[in-house]
């Protein structure tokens, strides 16, 4: 059997609140293989973004393990997890997070100049190009449509190869046409590239576009559907709201 890219293991993170406890994940189990496209879904407060960050290197679980590319992230100090961050994952969030001074090309360079590595202009004209703005590469954020913005996002994710990349809401901000045009990209890195992407969405059209569903409710993994369509996803999240 092939070895996950990202194995979740009875994940587990309690936040103190106050006097009381929340639970927002209970007991998470789930294995991604690589060159999947995975959707996480659920009702507000179920555990989504503590899912992803948990398994990004982000936050720490209570108890539980994640393994992402074979490292062990309990296993890692700061210093590790930042590296690992760097070197093997990629992120894209709903409010893009270009640094507006810089051109698009800075912006998809940057996690090359964090690294320390050298950087290939070619490499970031490449990813440019592969979403579509190879023409745009010298413009700010603020020259650029949101779902624009959002391509360069996704070129900074792709450009250093990670072989994993997050996604939180990212078609959040965006119309439809242009989620669609976001959605096709994520999808070719996942089919052409073998990269392996998780994202969270309240969206059944975006969720759709990914070979799985996982959702879930008060923090515990309740269904996991696989090739479903936009019509079946919407009304499982709709009866998972109805018990919330
Ligand atoms: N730093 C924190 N301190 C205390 N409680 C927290 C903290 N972060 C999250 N929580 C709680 O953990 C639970 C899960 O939160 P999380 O943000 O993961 O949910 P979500 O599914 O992503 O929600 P939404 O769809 O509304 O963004 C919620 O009850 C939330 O209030």
């Amino acid at each position: 059997m092939t070895k996950p890219m990202l194995s979740i293991r009875d994940l587990r993170r309690e936040y103190d609140a106050g006097s009381s406890r929340v639970i927002a994940l209970d007991g998470v189990t789930v294995d991604l293989t690589a060159g999947t496209f995975t959707a996480v879904m659920g009702p507000s407060g179920s555990g989504k973004s503590t899912l992803l960050h948990c398994a990004a290197g982000l936050d720490r679980p209570t108890s539980g393990e994640v393994t992402l590319d074979g490292v062990r992230l309990g296993d890692l100090d700061e210093t590790g997890l930042t590296l690992l961050r760097r070197e093997r994952i990629g992120f894209v969030f709903q409010a893009f997070n270009l640094i507006s001074s810089l051109t698009a090309a800075h912006n998809v360079a940057l996690p090359v100049r964090l690294a320390g590595r050298r950087i290939d202009q070619a490499a970031v004209m490449a990813a440019l190009d592969e979403v579509g703005l190879a023409d745009r590469a010298q413009h700010r954020p603020v020259e650029l449509s949101g779902g624009q913005q959002q391509r360069v996002a996704i070129a900074r994710a792709m450009v250093t190869r990670p072989a994993v990349i997050f996604a939180d809401e990212p078609t959040g901000a965006l119309d439809n046409q242009t989620s669609r045009r976001v959605l096709e990209l994520l999808r070719d890195l996942a089919t052409g590239r073998g990269q392996t992407i998780v994202m969270v969405t309240h969206d059944p059209v975006a969720a759709a576009v990914a070979d799985s569903v996982l959702l879930l409710t008060d923090g515990r993994l309740v269904d996991h559907l696989d090739g479903a369509s936009a019509e079946a996803i919407a009304s499982r999240m709709a009866r998972a709201e109805a018990t919330c």
